[in-house]
């Protein structure tokens, strides 16, 4: 059974695949990411659909790389009598999706098998499959799929088996094309163009970042995976590109990470920006002014791909989750949530997108001004947080930062950008939340501030309090903060974001650290005037990435394995902010864009 961190990414924009370290794909959803699975391996099992195309004898390959700066996969076995090759790829999106594996021999000769299983609806639908001259053709529903290659085919077990022996310089290809079922069978896809296309795609996409410096390659490959969880029709962005990968192995923690959230969307748009890609950061912030457009008061934290409202969550019995983490879900209850936070998030994103996108049309200030009046209603209510804890509502001090940091930047755009508004009522409203937080949310005992108000407790998220320029990055009671996240809540030197058994977040069992968290303290102890301690931890969060570069959302430091959903947002703007943050020197908050060496 593979784990979390055997598992590379492809993708074509829209939605994207799993392939494990074995040459099995054990996660798609078609036609987009929030679609159901086709291949569910990932939570059930072989049973639940799968795409083996590996040596007879199985196992795990010898190495896998992506090409270069590009999203195109290559895994390697190297056995007795030979060498061999899959590359796998999903070529930028037409109407129809494709995933395309060419099987290339590299030496001596190998015996391959491929095992395909298709099943929909998260492997609840088995399709009737019917083979024809050049393959097969599965339909079940809404759903057809078109299994394209040069090689034989026969039934075996409810599967597509595919059993052959490639020699060097030999290639043998398969694509596999998804169609709605009612419409006629979709053109046909040349595997070798489709791989000199894609691979320019990605390599065209890659020659515009501005990534540099000692951390380039871990930068390139991070830009390169929140691109992967782009949609580009709309620009939403996907926290991850699975559902129900656990917090904790065995246990509840799990969560559907399919739709865009305002928070994780907001700082995927700042870790681009960093990159150079301004592109994506316009038609995030076209997806945002759809998603969010009319009342203020019906704000949401999070939307589906195409910026709908209503997101239900379900549970899939017939699935008995990642090793046995039941249950897996659907959709996502945090959707309904009260997040105070978002609404600091979003105007602190358009402070960014105004400042690093000059010269583009903005029509967001009527958006901001909107969001800014109702903020100033609901600022001292109690809300979920943003860990979208599910106990009772508190006063959490991030959230409070947040409508600090709102009010902060739509008083600065007033002043510093000429925008029209009531400034001096924000300014008043700003200082009177700073002062509320200084008061109410530090423990003098400990020298710290604390998860919410009168509360005890530590969270990551206080880390947060320099970076959005709530305080100077070496205030004393940033210091102290550092120290007493350091103390009370790290494991191995990687930070949590919360104690879950002392936080009353409505959920039993435990769960790993959290990376994104881990990052920050690198950024806080850079603030500090910690250099070496701060490159020391980036390192080491560096060695949590995979073979490939990736990062789920957590990490078990006993068990030394990935936890949480995969590839995670999260995760990789974590890294490519700090990664900057280290190399440019901290020149920068959260909403000023950062300037790359020659840019006056
Ligand atoms: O811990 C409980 C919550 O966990 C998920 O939320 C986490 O993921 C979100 C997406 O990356 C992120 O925005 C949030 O800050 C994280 O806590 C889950 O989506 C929630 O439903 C759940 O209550």
């Amino acid at each position: 059974m593979s784990r979390i961190e055997d598992y590379a990414i492809i993708g074509d924009l829209h939605t994207a695949a799993l392939v494990g370290t074995d040459g099995s794909i054990d996660w798609l959803c078609l036609p987009n990411f929030d679609s159901p699975a086709c291949f569910a391996n990932l939570l059930d099992g072989p049973k639940a659909g799968r795409w083996l195309l590996a040596p007879e004898g199985g196992g795990e390959c010898t190495q896998r790389q992506y090409r270069e700066d590009t999203l195109v996969l290559e895994t390697e076995w190297e056995l007795d009598g030979g060498a061999v090759r899959v590359i796998d790829f999903m070529p930028p999106r037409d109407e129809v999706a494709d995933v395309v594996r060419i099987v290339e021999g590299l030496s001596g000769e190998v015996k391959m098998r491929g095992e395909l299983v298709m099943r929909f609806d998260y492997g609840h639908i088995v399709p009737w499959v019917r083979r024809n001259h050049t393959g097969v053709h599965a339909v079940a529903g809404p759903d057809a799929l078109y299994l394209d290659t040069s090689t034989r085919v026969h039934g075996e077990h409810m599967s597509t088996v595919s059993e052959f022996t490639v020699k060097a310089g030999e290639r043998v290809p398969f694509v596999l094309t998804w169609a709605p079922s009612h419409l006629p069978r979709p053109r046909s896809v040349d595997p070798e163009e489709a791989l000199e296309g894609t691979t320019s795609y990605w390599t065209e996409w890659s020659s515009k970042s501005k990534a540099s410096g000692p951390h380039r390659d871990a930068v390139q490959r991070s830009l390169i995976t929140l691109k992967a969880l782009t949609y580009m029709p709309t620009g939403g962005i996907v926290a991850a590109a699975t559902t129900s990968l656990p917090e904790q192995i065995g246990g509840p923690r799990n969560w559907d990470y399919r739709y865009c959230w305002l928070r994780d969307a907001t700082w995927t748009l700042q870790s681009l920006i960093a990159g150079g890609y301004t592109d994506e950061a316009a038609a995030w912030r076209d997806w945002l002014l759809r998603a969010v457009a009319g009342d203020p008061a019906d704000l949401q934290i999070m939307y589906s791909l195409h910026g709908a409202r209503r997101l239900p969550e379900t549970e899939l019995g017939w699935l008995k989750g990642f090793e046995g983490s039941a249950p897996v879900r659907i959709g996502n209850a945090a959707a309904g949530q009260f997040q105070l936070d978002v609404w600091g998030e979003v105007l602190d994103g358009l402070a960014l997108t105004r400042n690093s996108l000059l010269g583009q049309p903005d029509e967001s200030w009527d958006l901001q001004t909107a969001i800014m009046e109702h903020l100033e209603k609901i600022w001292d209510q109690p809300d979920n947080g943003l860990w979208e804890m599910r106990g009772p509502r508190r006063h959490f001090t991030h959230s409070k930062v947040m409508a600090w940091v709102a009010a902060d930047r739509m008083v600065k755009a007033v002043r510093d950008s000429g925008l029209p508004g009531p400034a001096d009522r924000w300014e008043d409203l700003r200082d009177r939340i700073h002062d509320e937080v200084m008061e109410k949310a530090f423990d003098s005992e400990r020298n710290t501030f604390v998860q919410s108000y009168g509360s005890k407790e530590l969270d990551a998220s206080l880390l947060l309090i320099p970076r959005v320029g709530f305080l100077p990055r070496r205030h004393p009671r940033v210091l102290g903060t550092i120290d007493a996240i350091q103390r009370e809540l790290t494991q191995d030197g990687f930070v949590l974001r919360y104690k879950p058994e002392a936080s009353d977040d409505g959920l039993p069992g435990r769960e790993g650290i959290f990376v994104a968290c881990s990052f920050w303290l690198v950024e806080a102890l850079l603030g500090a005037g910690r250099g070496p301690e701060a490159e020391e931890l980036f390192h080491r969060l560096l060695g949590l990435r995979n073979d490939v570069g990736l990062l789920s959302e957590e990490w078990d430091p006993q068990a030394a394995r990935q936890l949480g959903n995969t590839p995670q947002a999260f995760s990789h703007f974590a890294l490519i902010t700090t990664a900057t943050q280290l190399h440019a020197g901290l020149r920068h908050h959260s909403n000023s864009p950062i300037h790359h060496q020659g840019q006056s």
